[in-house]
């Protein structure tokens, strides 16, 4: 199947690719529709979803929407990542990573405006943290990765997708 994924990143793109090892995936440039750092479990599924869709529609592909964000639980901020599948027919599936928190002095940089892949190469000393191991690899001393999380969702999707056409 020809899946398009909306997003250049490297560790979205190596995710479907994973997932989806026999199909031909591309990627195109889409519009999140969404804050450029989503500060909900809401608004972080919407921009996946927005993303997939612009994916899919005028073409006879699959759409896939991955994208990242922050929320709170609590007084507490954690990052959070959400997925969208749309199908040709225009089914839509979504689908969460895991959380983990973030530090409080991040929240407090997040909250007054800054991307959280700015502060994550600030914080790290290194570049391009969000196309590599991002937030989720720093914080779990490199035993997880961006890539390895969007794995997971993707691997979300693939299966409700499955499971519904079967
Ligand atoms: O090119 P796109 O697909 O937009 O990928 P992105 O990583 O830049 O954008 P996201 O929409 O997924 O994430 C929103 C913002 O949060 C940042 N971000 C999200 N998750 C992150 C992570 O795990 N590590 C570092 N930055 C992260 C990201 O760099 C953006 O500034």
């Amino acid at each position: 199947m020809n899946i398009t994924v909306g997003s250049s990143n490297p560790a979205k793109l190596k995710a479907v690719t994973e997932v989806f090892p026999e199909s031909y995936v591309t990627s195109k440039r889409v519009q999140s529709h969404v804050a450029a750092q989503p500060f909900s479990d809401d608004e972080t599924r919407q921009g996946a979803i927005n993303r997939a869709i612009a994916c899919a529609e005028g073409s006879n592909n699959f759409g896939i929407g991955l994208e990242g964000g922050v929320m709170y639980i609590g007084d507490q901020l954690y990052l959070c990542n959400w997925g969208a599948l749309v199908t040709p027919e225009e089914t839509v599936y979504t689908a969460s990573g895991a959380r983990i928190i973030l530090p409080k002095e991040l929240a407090t940089e997040l909250t007054e405006g800054k991307e959280l892949g700015y502060l994550m190469d600030a914080y790290a000393n290194k570049e391009d943290v969000s196309k590599k191991e991002g937030a989720i690899g720093v914080f779990t001393n490199y035993l997880m990765t961006r890539q390895a999380m969007f794995s997971h969702v993707v691997t979300l999707l693939r299966g409700q997708w499955e499971f519904h056409k079967a």
